[in-house]
Protein backbone atom coordinates (compact mmCIF):
# COMPACT_ATOMS: atom_id res chain seq x y z
CA UNK A 1 0.00 0.00 0.00
CA UNK A 2 1.64 3.11 -1.08
CA UNK A 3 0.71 6.26 1.40
CA UNK A 4 0.96 9.69 -0.09
CA UNK A 5 0.65 12.90 1.97
CA UNK A 6 -2.28 15.72 0.42
CA UNK A 7 -0.82 19.55 1.17
CA UNK A 8 -3.20 22.24 0.35
CA UNK A 9 -5.56 19.84 1.91
CA UNK A 10 -8.16 22.02 2.95
CA UNK A 11 -8.78 23.35 -0.51
CA UNK A 12 -11.15 22.08 -3.44
CA UNK A 13 -8.75 19.71 -4.75
CA UNK A 14 -7.13 18.53 -2.44
CA UNK A 15 -9.96 18.06 0.02
CA UNK A 16 -11.81 15.85 -3.16
CA UNK A 17 -8.32 13.51 -3.83
CA UNK A 18 -8.66 12.89 -0.08
CA UNK A 19 -11.85 11.54 -0.05
CA UNK A 20 -10.66 9.89 -3.51
CA UNK A 21 -7.97 8.48 -1.88
CA UNK A 22 -9.29 7.60 1.28
CA UNK A 23 -11.95 5.41 -0.59
CA UNK A 24 -9.08 3.71 -2.41
CA UNK A 25 -8.23 0.20 -0.67
CA UNK A 26 -4.53 0.23 -3.11
CA UNK A 27 -3.51 3.89 -0.82
CA UNK A 28 -3.30 5.17 2.46
CA UNK A 29 -2.79 8.92 4.04
CA UNK A 30 -0.16 9.51 5.62
CA UNK A 31 -0.98 13.03 6.86
CA UNK A 32 -3.35 16.45 5.73
CA UNK A 33 -1.35 19.52 5.56
CA UNK A 34 -2.06 23.00 5.29
CA UNK A 35 0.25 26.18 5.78
CA UNK A 36 2.36 26.33 8.52
CA UNK A 37 -0.07 29.66 9.59
CA UNK A 38 -3.41 28.79 8.05
CA UNK A 39 -6.68 29.20 10.14
CA UNK A 40 -7.44 25.90 9.56
CA UNK A 41 -4.72 24.24 10.93
CA UNK A 42 -5.35 21.46 13.71
CA UNK A 43 -9.18 21.15 12.82
CA UNK A 44 -10.61 18.02 11.38
CA UNK A 45 -10.94 17.71 7.65
CA UNK A 46 -15.11 17.25 8.47
CA UNK A 47 -15.42 20.21 10.22
CA UNK A 48 -14.81 22.09 7.00
CA UNK A 49 -16.51 19.41 4.61
CA UNK A 50 -19.09 17.50 7.11
CA UNK A 51 -20.14 15.58 4.03
CA UNK A 52 -16.38 13.79 4.40
CA UNK A 53 -17.31 13.24 8.35
CA UNK A 54 -16.93 9.50 7.45
CA UNK A 55 -12.71 10.84 7.06
CA UNK A 56 -11.08 11.05 10.70
CA UNK A 57 -8.29 12.94 9.79
CA UNK A 58 -6.88 16.47 11.03
CA UNK A 59 -5.24 19.32 8.81
CA UNK A 60 -2.08 19.77 10.31
CA UNK A 61 0.61 22.68 9.59
CA UNK A 62 3.23 22.29 7.31
CA UNK A 63 6.27 22.63 9.59
CA UNK A 64 9.78 21.36 8.90
CA UNK A 65 9.25 18.76 11.31
CA UNK A 66 6.17 18.08 9.15
CA UNK A 67 7.86 18.06 6.35
CA UNK A 68 10.87 15.82 7.63
CA UNK A 69 8.41 12.96 8.21
CA UNK A 70 7.18 13.53 4.96
CA UNK A 71 10.27 12.19 3.36
CA UNK A 72 10.73 9.76 6.14
CA UNK A 73 7.12 7.94 5.95
CA UNK A 74 5.46 8.55 2.63
CA UNK A 75 5.65 6.91 -0.86
CA UNK A 76 4.49 10.71 -2.63
CA UNK A 77 3.23 13.91 -1.94
CA UNK A 78 0.25 15.65 -3.88
CA UNK A 79 0.72 19.43 -3.75
CA UNK A 80 -3.06 20.95 -4.32
CA UNK A 81 -1.64 24.16 -3.88
CA UNK A 82 -1.01 27.79 -5.62
CA UNK A 83 1.59 27.93 -8.13
CA UNK A 84 4.20 29.51 -6.07
CA UNK A 85 3.59 27.14 -3.17
CA UNK A 86 4.24 24.46 -5.51
CA UNK A 87 7.34 25.63 -7.13
CA UNK A 88 9.63 25.45 -3.90
CA UNK A 89 7.97 22.86 -2.30
CA UNK A 90 7.78 20.16 -5.66
CA UNK A 91 11.55 20.60 -5.76
CA UNK A 92 12.29 20.39 -2.07
CA UNK A 93 10.29 17.08 -1.91
CA UNK A 94 11.83 15.44 -5.32
CA UNK A 95 15.62 16.62 -4.05
CA UNK A 96 14.36 14.03 -1.23
CA UNK A 97 13.73 11.63 -3.28
CA UNK A 98 9.94 11.10 -2.72
CA UNK A 99 7.58 11.28 -6.05
CA UNK A 100 5.71 14.36 -6.36
CA UNK A 101 2.40 14.83 -7.97
CA UNK A 102 1.82 18.60 -8.50
CA UNK A 103 -1.76 19.69 -9.58
CA UNK A 104 -0.54 23.05 -10.10
CA UNK A 105 0.95 24.74 -13.17
CA UNK A 106 4.42 25.32 -11.82
CA UNK A 107 5.95 22.61 -13.62
CA UNK A 108 3.89 21.77 -16.84
CA UNK A 109 5.85 23.84 -18.90
CA UNK A 110 9.32 22.44 -20.43
CA UNK A 111 10.36 26.03 -21.00
CA UNK A 112 11.86 28.16 -18.22
CA UNK A 113 10.92 31.16 -20.49
CA UNK A 114 7.07 30.55 -20.13
CA UNK A 115 6.57 31.20 -16.72
CA UNK A 116 7.25 35.10 -16.21
CA UNK A 117 4.56 35.73 -18.62
CA UNK A 118 2.18 33.36 -17.50
CA UNK A 119 2.73 32.83 -14.07
CA UNK A 120 4.79 35.72 -12.58
CA UNK A 121 7.77 34.09 -11.44
CA UNK A 122 10.97 32.91 -13.20
CA UNK A 123 11.54 28.79 -12.58
CA UNK A 124 14.35 28.54 -10.11
CA UNK A 125 14.11 25.12 -10.34
CA UNK A 126 15.23 24.04 -14.35
CA UNK A 127 17.22 21.01 -13.09
CA UNK A 128 13.60 19.55 -11.55
CA UNK A 129 11.64 21.21 -14.44
CA UNK A 130 13.72 19.03 -16.71
CA UNK A 131 12.71 16.09 -15.31
CA UNK A 132 8.42 16.86 -15.40
CA UNK A 133 6.28 15.22 -17.28
CA UNK A 134 2.92 16.26 -18.04
CA UNK A 135 0.28 13.76 -16.21
CA UNK A 136 -2.73 13.68 -18.70
CA UNK A 137 -3.43 10.33 -17.90
CA UNK A 138 -4.59 8.79 -21.29
CA UNK A 139 -2.20 9.80 -23.25
CA UNK A 140 1.63 9.96 -21.36
CA UNK A 141 1.54 6.46 -18.94
CA UNK A 142 5.15 5.73 -19.88
CA UNK A 143 6.12 8.89 -18.50
CA UNK A 144 4.29 9.13 -15.56
CA UNK A 145 5.38 5.35 -14.90
CA UNK A 146 9.36 6.90 -15.24
CA UNK A 147 9.51 10.02 -13.67
CA UNK A 148 9.39 11.34 -10.00
CA UNK A 149 7.74 14.46 -11.00
CA UNK A 150 4.36 14.74 -12.39
CA UNK A 151 2.55 17.76 -13.28
CA UNK A 152 -0.48 17.08 -13.56
CA UNK A 153 -2.86 19.39 -15.89
CA UNK A 154 -5.23 22.31 -15.92
CA UNK A 155 -8.76 21.36 -16.00
CA UNK A 156 -9.39 23.33 -19.25
CA UNK A 157 -6.54 21.89 -20.84
CA UNK A 158 -8.05 18.13 -19.85
CA UNK A 159 -11.09 18.73 -21.24
CA UNK A 160 -9.88 20.52 -24.60
CA UNK A 161 -6.51 17.90 -24.92
CA UNK A 162 -8.85 15.22 -24.48
CA UNK A 163 -10.98 16.37 -27.11
CA UNK A 164 -8.03 17.85 -30.17
CA UNK A 165 -5.22 14.92 -29.57
CA UNK A 166 -7.17 12.07 -31.51
CA UNK A 167 -7.63 14.71 -34.30
CA UNK A 168 -4.25 16.49 -34.35
CA UNK A 169 -3.48 14.50 -38.02
CA UNK A 170 -6.89 15.59 -39.28
CA UNK A 171 -6.24 19.68 -38.46
CA UNK A 172 -5.50 22.22 -40.99
CA UNK A 173 -3.97 25.99 -40.75
CA UNK A 174 -7.10 27.29 -39.70
CA UNK A 175 -6.58 27.56 -35.65
CA UNK A 176 -9.17 25.68 -33.75
CA UNK A 177 -11.38 27.52 -31.42
CA UNK A 178 -12.26 26.67 -28.13
CA UNK A 179 -15.01 28.16 -25.62
CA UNK A 180 -15.33 26.69 -22.02
CA UNK A 181 -17.61 27.38 -19.58
CA UNK A 182 -16.65 26.30 -16.15
CA UNK A 183 -18.01 26.08 -12.47
CA UNK A 184 -17.35 28.33 -9.77
CA UNK A 185 -14.98 25.60 -7.79
CA UNK A 186 -12.28 25.98 -10.67
CA UNK A 187 -11.48 29.17 -8.92
CA UNK A 188 -10.71 27.72 -5.84
CA UNK A 189 -11.98 28.16 -2.46
CA UNK A 190 -10.49 31.01 -0.81
CA UNK A 191 -12.87 34.44 -1.00
CA UNK A 192 -12.46 36.48 -3.57
CA UNK A 193 -14.82 39.10 -4.79
CA UNK A 194 -15.34 37.69 -8.68
CA UNK A 195 -16.09 34.73 -7.86
CA UNK A 196 -19.00 35.66 -4.77
CA UNK A 197 -22.11 34.72 -5.22
CA UNK A 198 -23.79 38.17 -6.48
CA UNK A 199 -21.04 39.05 -8.66
CA UNK A 200 -20.74 35.39 -10.93
CA UNK A 201 -23.05 35.23 -13.96
CA UNK A 202 -21.96 33.97 -17.00
CA UNK A 203 -19.03 35.74 -18.81
CA UNK A 204 -15.47 35.60 -20.85
CA UNK A 205 -12.36 36.18 -18.81
CA UNK A 206 -8.58 35.92 -20.01
CA UNK A 207 -9.91 36.77 -23.40
CA UNK A 208 -6.55 35.99 -25.65
CA UNK A 209 -4.21 35.76 -22.45
CA UNK A 210 -5.54 33.20 -20.47
CA UNK A 211 -2.44 30.92 -18.79
CA UNK A 212 -4.40 27.36 -20.50
CA UNK A 213 -4.14 28.50 -23.77
CA UNK A 214 -0.27 28.43 -23.90
CA UNK A 215 -0.86 25.11 -22.19
CA UNK A 216 -2.79 23.62 -24.77
CA UNK A 217 -0.59 24.57 -27.83
CA UNK A 218 2.46 23.10 -26.09
CA UNK A 219 0.40 19.60 -25.83
CA UNK A 220 -1.46 19.96 -28.66
CA UNK A 221 1.71 21.01 -31.26
CA UNK A 222 -0.62 23.69 -32.26
CA UNK A 223 -1.65 27.78 -31.29
CA UNK A 224 -5.17 27.54 -30.51
CA UNK A 225 -7.58 30.29 -29.61
CA UNK A 226 -9.32 29.56 -26.31
CA UNK A 227 -11.58 31.49 -24.22
CA UNK A 228 -12.92 30.62 -21.12
CA UNK A 229 -16.01 31.68 -18.88
CA UNK A 230 -17.65 31.39 -15.77
CA UNK A 231 -20.96 29.88 -15.12
CA UNK A 232 -23.05 30.19 -12.11
CA UNK A 233 -22.67 27.25 -11.54
CA UNK A 234 -20.70 25.23 -8.94
CA UNK A 235 -18.55 22.12 -10.63
CA UNK A 236 -17.84 21.22 -14.10
CA UNK A 237 -16.50 22.16 -17.27
CA UNK A 238 -17.66 22.02 -20.61
CA UNK A 239 -15.36 23.03 -23.40
CA UNK A 240 -17.06 23.25 -26.92
CA UNK A 241 -14.57 23.04 -29.69
CA UNK A 242 -15.01 24.12 -33.63
CA UNK A 243 -12.30 22.65 -36.03
CA UNK A 244 -11.57 22.83 -39.68
CA UNK A 245 -10.37 19.39 -40.77
CA UNK A 246 -8.23 18.25 -43.73
CA UNK A 247 -10.21 18.76 -47.36
CA UNK A 248 -11.49 14.81 -47.97
CA UNK A 249 -11.90 14.02 -44.03
CA UNK A 250 -14.82 11.62 -43.42
CA UNK A 251 -16.92 10.74 -40.81
CA UNK A 252 -15.63 7.56 -41.05
CA UNK A 253 -11.66 9.40 -40.36
CA UNK A 254 -12.95 10.66 -37.26
CA UNK A 255 -14.71 7.82 -36.02
CA UNK A 256 -11.25 5.61 -36.47
CA UNK A 257 -9.29 8.68 -34.91
CA UNK A 258 -11.49 8.68 -31.87
CA UNK A 259 -10.69 4.75 -31.59
CA UNK A 260 -7.78 5.53 -29.75
CA UNK A 261 -10.13 5.34 -26.88
CA UNK A 262 -11.63 2.02 -26.99
CA UNK A 263 -9.95 0.87 -24.63
CA UNK A 264 -10.06 4.09 -21.99
CA UNK A 265 -12.62 3.23 -19.13
CA UNK A 266 -12.73 6.80 -18.35
CA UNK A 267 -13.52 8.70 -21.63
CA UNK A 268 -16.70 8.15 -23.71
CA UNK A 269 -16.81 9.41 -27.53
CA UNK A 270 -20.66 9.91 -29.43
CA UNK A 271 -20.97 11.14 -32.75
CA UNK A 272 -24.41 13.58 -32.91
CA UNK A 273 -25.07 13.46 -29.36
CA UNK A 274 -23.25 16.13 -27.25
CA UNK A 275 -22.41 16.26 -23.14
CA UNK A 276 -23.61 17.64 -20.22
CA UNK A 277 -22.02 19.08 -17.64
CA UNK A 278 -24.40 17.16 -14.83
CA UNK A 279 -23.85 13.97 -16.46
CA UNK A 280 -19.91 14.23 -15.42
CA UNK A 281 -20.14 15.62 -11.72
CA UNK A 282 -18.93 14.22 -9.44
CA UNK A 283 -17.16 11.35 -11.77
CA UNK A 284 -13.89 10.94 -13.37
CA UNK A 285 -14.96 9.93 -17.03
CA UNK A 286 -14.78 12.58 -19.71
CA UNK A 287 -17.82 12.61 -22.11
CA UNK A 288 -16.89 13.49 -25.60
CA UNK A 289 -19.93 14.17 -28.28
CA UNK A 290 -19.12 15.37 -32.18
CA UNK A 291 -20.92 16.52 -34.94
CA UNK A 292 -19.28 16.96 -38.65
CA UNK A 293 -20.34 18.32 -41.46
CA UNK A 294 -18.70 16.66 -44.85
CA UNK A 295 -19.67 19.72 -46.58
CA UNK A 296 -17.50 22.53 -45.28
CA UNK A 297 -14.85 20.29 -43.49
CA UNK A 298 -16.23 21.85 -39.76
CA UNK A 299 -16.40 19.50 -36.48
CA UNK A 300 -17.79 20.44 -33.65
CA UNK A 301 -16.54 18.38 -30.73
CA UNK A 302 -17.79 19.15 -26.67
CA UNK A 303 -16.19 17.94 -24.20
CA UNK A 304 -17.73 17.55 -20.17
CA UNK A 305 -15.75 16.99 -17.28
CA UNK A 306 -15.99 17.49 -13.58
CA UNK A 307 -13.03 19.91 -13.22
CA UNK A 308 -12.10 19.25 -9.42
CA UNK A 309 -11.68 15.33 -10.90
CA UNK A 310 -10.72 14.39 -14.37
CA UNK A 311 -9.63 18.38 -14.47
CA UNK A 312 -7.77 18.01 -10.65
CA UNK A 313 -7.96 15.31 -8.59
CA UNK A 314 -9.24 11.65 -9.96
CA UNK A 315 -6.64 12.98 -13.01
CA UNK A 316 -4.11 13.17 -10.02
CA UNK A 317 -5.07 9.70 -8.57
CA UNK A 318 -5.00 7.96 -12.02
CA UNK A 319 -1.15 9.75 -12.20
CA UNK A 320 -0.37 7.76 -8.67
CA UNK A 321 -2.32 4.49 -9.93
CA UNK A 322 -0.50 4.23 -12.88
CA UNK A 323 3.13 6.00 -11.76
CA UNK A 324 2.69 3.02 -8.35
CA UNK A 325 1.35 0.39 -11.10
CA UNK A 326 -2.29 -0.12 -9.30
CA UNK A 327 -5.12 -1.16 -10.65
CA UNK A 328 -6.28 2.42 -12.45
CA UNK A 329 -10.28 1.60 -12.22
CA UNK A 330 -11.79 4.26 -9.81
CA UNK A 331 -15.40 4.87 -8.44
CA UNK A 332 -17.26 7.79 -8.54
CA UNK A 333 -16.18 10.33 -6.33
CA UNK A 334 -18.57 10.58 -2.91
CA UNK A 335 -18.36 14.46 -2.62
N1 LIG B 1 -9.96 24.25 -8.59
C1 LIG B 1 -9.78 23.60 -9.74
O1 LIG B 1 -10.75 23.25 -10.45
C2 LIG B 1 -8.41 23.25 -10.21
C3 LIG B 1 -7.29 23.70 -9.53
N2 LIG B 1 -6.04 23.36 -9.99
C4 LIG B 1 -4.84 23.81 -9.28
O2 LIG B 1 -4.72 23.06 -8.08
C5 LIG B 1 -4.14 23.86 -7.04
C6 LIG B 1 -5.11 23.90 -5.86
O3 LIG B 1 -6.31 24.47 -6.30
P1 LIG B 1 -7.60 24.61 -5.36
O4 LIG B 1 -7.80 23.36 -4.60
O5 LIG B 1 -8.68 25.13 -6.22
O6 LIG B 1 -7.09 25.78 -4.35
P2 LIG B 1 -7.69 26.25 -2.95
O7 LIG B 1 -7.43 27.72 -2.88
O8 LIG B 1 -9.09 25.75 -2.80
O9 LIG B 1 -6.76 25.48 -1.89
C7 LIG B 1 -5.40 25.80 -1.69
C8 LIG B 1 -4.87 24.97 -0.53
O10 LIG B 1 -3.48 25.25 -0.34
C9 LIG B 1 -3.25 25.52 1.05
N3 LIG B 1 -2.04 26.34 1.15
C10 LIG B 1 -1.86 27.64 0.83
N4 LIG B 1 -0.59 28.03 1.04
C11 LIG B 1 0.07 26.92 1.50
C12 LIG B 1 1.41 26.69 1.90
N5 LIG B 1 2.34 27.66 1.86
N6 LIG B 1 1.74 25.46 2.34
C13 LIG B 1 0.82 24.47 2.40
N7 LIG B 1 -0.47 24.64 2.03
C14 LIG B 1 -0.84 25.85 1.57
C15 LIG B 1 -4.55 26.20 1.48
O11 LIG B 1 -4.74 26.22 2.88
P3 LIG B 1 -4.26 27.45 3.81
O12 LIG B 1 -4.29 28.70 2.96
O13 LIG B 1 -5.25 27.48 4.92
O14 LIG B 1 -2.89 27.10 4.25
C16 LIG B 1 -5.54 25.26 0.80
O15 LIG B 1 -5.62 24.05 1.53
C17 LIG B 1 -3.88 25.24 -7.67
O16 LIG B 1 -2.57 25.31 -8.14
C18 LIG B 1 -4.86 25.28 -8.84
O17 LIG B 1 -4.40 26.14 -9.84
C19 LIG B 1 -5.86 22.54 -11.06
C20 LIG B 1 -6.94 22.06 -11.76
C21 LIG B 1 -8.30 22.41 -11.40
C1 LIG C 1 -12.97 29.21 -13.03
C2 LIG C 1 -11.50 29.46 -12.85
O1 LIG C 1 -11.10 30.50 -12.33
N1 LIG C 1 -10.66 28.51 -13.27
C3 LIG C 1 -9.24 28.62 -13.16
C4 LIG C 1 -8.54 27.39 -13.73
C5 LIG C 1 -8.30 26.32 -12.73
C6 LIG C 1 -7.21 25.34 -13.14
O2 LIG C 1 -7.25 24.48 -13.97
O3 LIG C 1 -6.14 25.48 -12.55
P1 LIG C 1 -4.62 25.74 -12.90
O4 LIG C 1 -4.48 27.15 -12.46
O5 LIG C 1 -3.92 24.78 -12.04
O6 LIG C 1 -4.28 25.55 -14.29
C7 LIG C 1 -8.69 29.84 -13.90
O7 LIG C 1 -9.20 30.20 -14.95
O8 LIG C 1 -7.66 30.35 -13.47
Amino acid sequence: MKNIAIIGASGYTGAQLTSLIHADLSLSIQGLYVSENSLDKGKALAELYPAYSQIALSLNPLTEEAKAAIVKTADAVVLATDHSVSLHLAAWFYQQGIAVFDLSGAYRFADVTQYPKWYGFTHEYPQVLAEAVYGLAEWNAEQIVASKMIAVPGCYPTASLTALKPLSHLLTDLLPVINAVSGVTGAGRKAQLHTSFCEVSLTPYGVLGHRHQPEIATQLEKEVIFTPHLGNFKRGILATITVKLKPGTTENDIEKAYQCYDNAELITVKQNQFPKVDDVVLTPYCHLGWKYDEQTGYLVVASAIDNLMKGAASQALQCIKIHFGCSVTQSEGDL
